[in-house]
């Protein structure tokens, strides 16, 4: 996979699938609920996507259990029903830091896992495969493989296992993920900083292209040849739940848009940094949105212009800048990294 444009032919309303369950999110700290909110990578990466672009027509297939809770939030794409389930459930842990990672996760309740046949047998030009509780087995993902043209992966849905006793999140190795053997089919396989640990960049990135992000430092990308390294959008982080799946939103939203593997990264970063400044699902701002839209499709008529763009990457940073405070009622100048415990201050 190269990382340089090609003018693309995209036709309007690329269709994309979107695989991974819908959960409950509960937000702990100092032994006490801060928030629970809408949560699943496919809730954060469907908010992207419907919000930044007008030629994408996404099929999102999700489970959740009897007693979900956000039904009218999802009423664009409706969950299939599990009725003998819980919803599955997740509590973070803020207080519990462990190694690098910023929260302890634990998986309280699983829903039904998504079978191939829970997914419809049409084309797709891109697949997510975007699972948070072990819901994507490895035929799901050989199925979205065979029908869609490009498959994007969240490592997340692929590497997670839960511990029996109290559900507490760990990960293994890739290659002992069950998943291996179809990562030769895979377009993109995204990991942050500390899940990119399980598995080895340099043998990835030759079989796919890698996208590791960073939190605040922004993202790297590794293709066969090149690397790249995307720079990051200033934010006021008060929840980090959700970043990388806005992230992965951004990503596929720039892709399917037809811009090149870095400049649809820098859309990733800027959908991540809005994420952090928000408690749970966020709420994209009109007229960041028509900003964003505007500025994405001036850099793919410079970009269709000239084969020698690529240092302009920088430029679109700069575009996507201001866009991003127009969302954020505070100026760039007074933001700077913060933490849950922040906001939890600040609501006492
Ligand atoms: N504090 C921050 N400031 C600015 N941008 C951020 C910040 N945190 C995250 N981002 C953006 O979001 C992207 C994804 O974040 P991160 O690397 O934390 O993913 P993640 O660990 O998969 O997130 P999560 O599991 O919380 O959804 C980053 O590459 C970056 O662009
Ligand atoms: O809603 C969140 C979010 O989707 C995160 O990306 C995932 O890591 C968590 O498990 C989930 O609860």
């Amino acid at each position: 996979m190269t990382l340089t444009h090609s003018p693309s032919h995209q036709t309007p309303n690329r269709r994309v699938l979107i695989v991974g369950n819908y959960c409950h999110d509960v937000l702990i700290q100092n032994n006490t609920i801060i928030a629970e909110t809408l949560g699943g990578a496919a809730s954060f990466i469907s908010n992207v996507l419907d919000s930044s672009s007008t030629s994408i027509s996404s099929d999102l297939i999700s489970k959740v259990g009897h007693d979900f809770k956000y039904h009218r939030h999802v009423t664009h794409h409706r969950p299939l029903l599990s009725p003998d389930k819980d919803t599955t459930l997740f509590e973070a842990y803020f207080d519990l830091k462990i190694g690098h990672s910023d929260r302890v996760l634990k998986r309280v309740a699983a829903c039904d896992p998504i079978l191939p046949s829970d997914i419809p047998d049409s084309r797709f030009d891109f697949g997510m495969a975007v699972g948070v509780g072990g819901e994507i087995l490895p035929e799901t993902l050989e199925k979205m493989v065979e029908i869609c043209d490009v498959v994007a992966v969240d490592i997340q849905a692929l590497i997670r296992v839960f511990d029996p006793v109290d559900g507490e999140v760990k990960l293994v190795d890739l290659r002992e993920s069950g998943f291996y053997h179809l990562m030769g089919r895979v377009g993109f396989l995204k990991a942050s900083s500390d899940e990119a640990l399980f598995m080895d960049v340099e043998e990835m990135r030759r079989l796919c292209c890698v996208v590791v992000t960073s939190g605040e430092k922004g993202c790297r990308i590794y293709g066969k040849d090149d690397e790249v390294v995307v720079a990051p959008f200033v934010a006021k982080q008060v929840d980090p739940t959700g970043a990388g799946d806005s992230f992965l939103g951004g990503l596929v939203a720039g892709l399917v848009e037809g811009l090149d593997v870095p400049d649809a990264a820098l859309l990733g970063n800027f959908f991540g940094s809005i994420t952090v400044e928000h408690i749970g699902q966020p709420k994209f701002d009109s007229m960041m949105l028509q900003r964003v839209k505007e500025e994405v499709q001036r850099r793919k008529k410079q970009c269709n212009l000239s084969s020698s763009h690529n240092n302009d990457h920088n430029e679109f940073h700069a575009r996507l800048s201001p866009a991003r405070f127009q969302d954020s009622p505070l100026q760039p100048e007074l933001l700077v990294n913060g933490h849950i415990s922040d906001m939890i201050g600040s609501c006492d």
